[in-house]
């Protein structure tokens, strides 16, 4: 286990299991359709990945970069788009990829965003959801893990750019940000 890690809260076993679960239910419920996948950078990348090859069906890849946490475990409130969608939405079945819903507010921005351009249907997956830390409610139509309010990194997620290659999700030390 990495130095700045206090505990390991999801094993890489259970994530991919439970990866291959939301695929198999996401394949289910869009059976006749193509789905657009759109991945949030840079965080819901190795899900996004991982969840792409769980879903037997048509799929199509695209990605928006968001930030708001920076090199903070708080978000800042403000939404920054720093790469837009490369697809026109209109008329598609988007499925918005996310590594965590903590505050809810980057969702909040982004879910009514790609409704007003005429998507068919917009829905969300997340692998994490912190139900704790919510400040806006965003509907989540698939959730890998409740997770308790701790910030973990790991797996995608990071803390000031690192730690994403972690293949597992794990508690960060708080001396690690409290220094
Ligand atoms: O529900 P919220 O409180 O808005 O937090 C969730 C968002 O924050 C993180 O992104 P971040 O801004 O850290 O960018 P990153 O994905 O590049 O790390 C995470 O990947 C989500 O996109
Ligand atoms: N870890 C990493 N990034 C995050 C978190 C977290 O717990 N919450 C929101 N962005
Ligand atoms: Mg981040």
């Amino acid at each position: 286990m990495h130095q700045d890690i206090k505990e390991i809260l999801l094993t890489e076993e259970q994530i991919a299991a439970r990866v291959r679960e939301l695929g198999a239910q996401i394949t289910k419920d869009y059976a006749g359709k193509t789905i657009l996948l759109c991945g949030i950078l840079k965080g819901a990348v190795t899900f996004f990945t991982d969840l792409a090859r769980a879903i037997d069906g048509p799929v199509y890849f695209d990605f928006m970069s968001c930030s708001s946490y920076g090199a903070s475990t708080e978000s800042s409130g403000d939404i920054e788009i720093r790469k837009d969608l490369d697809n026109d939405v209109e008329g598609k079945d988007v499925l918005i990829v996310e590594d965590i819903i903590d505050t809810g507010i980057t969702l909040s921005h982004l879910v009514p965003m790609l409704k007003e351009r005429g998507a068919r249907s917009v829905k969300l997956a997340t692998l994490l959801s912190k139900p704790a830390r919510r400040q806006v409610e965003v509907p989540v139509d698939y959730n890998g893990f409740e997770i308790p309010d701790a910030f973990v990194v790991g797996y995608g997620l990071d803390y000031n750019s690192c730690y994403r290659n972690l293949p597992y999700i794990g508690v960060l030390k708080e001396e690690v940000y409290s220094k």
